[in-house]
């Protein structure tokens, strides 16, 4: 179960691993936009992130009772104490990533509702704000900058054993 701030590789990451593993992956945000029809986006600004937090916490509670899935959790997910106590006895990985990494690959698209305007401000404050929960979810962290996915995910898999 991969979780980490938007841009941290969770959802080409967990593909890896999972492809790796003969398992499904499951992302929350994917689940999110298929649940309600449309992108993440859009239920931000029909709804507004309220209404999101409570669908991906829906999303969540049901991904986390399938088997052999490998999960991609949405960025913003552990901001819910009730996901973060369910993630504890997990096997949870903390993708990390700088601010500077993260602007970059995410850049500048309108897909990312809570990075718009200054994406590198508004990232350095939504790290600065979760790490800690990050941290404390995870029973494993790793540093993704200037790495492969595929190596991220080789050195995930090898810490599963
Ligand atoms: N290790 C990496 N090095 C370079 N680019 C990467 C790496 N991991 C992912 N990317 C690229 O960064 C972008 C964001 O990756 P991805 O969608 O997997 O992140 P995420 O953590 O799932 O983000 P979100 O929280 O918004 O869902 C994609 O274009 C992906 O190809
Ligand atoms: O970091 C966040 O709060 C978010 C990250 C994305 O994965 C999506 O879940 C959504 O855009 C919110
Ligand atoms: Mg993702």
């Amino acid at each position: 179960m991969l979780v980490g701030p938007p841009g941290s590789g969770k959802s080409t990451v967990a593909e890896l691993i999972a492809a790796k593993l003969g398992k499904a992956h499951r992302d929350t945000d994917a689940d999110v936009e298929n649940t309600a029809g449309k992108p993440i986006s859009d239920i931000f600004v029909d709804s507004g992130e309220p209404a999101f937090r409570a669908m991906e916490r829906a999303a969540i509670v049901a991904a986390l009772t399938a088997d052999d899935v490998v999960l991609s959790l949405g960025g913003g997910a552990i901001l819910d104490a009730d996901t973060r106590a369910d993630l504890a006895g997990h096997n949870v990985v903390f993708l990390d990533v700088s601010v500077g990494e993260a602007a970059k690959r995410v850049g500048l698209g309108v897909a990312r509702p809570l990075l718009l305007g200054n994406v590198r401000t508004q990232l350095k404050n939504l790290m600065d704000a979760r790490r800690p929960l990050y941290a404390e979810v995870a029973k494993h962290t790793v540093s993704t900058d200037g790495r492969a996915p595929e190596e991220i995910a080789a050195e995930i898999l090898e810490h599963l054993g």
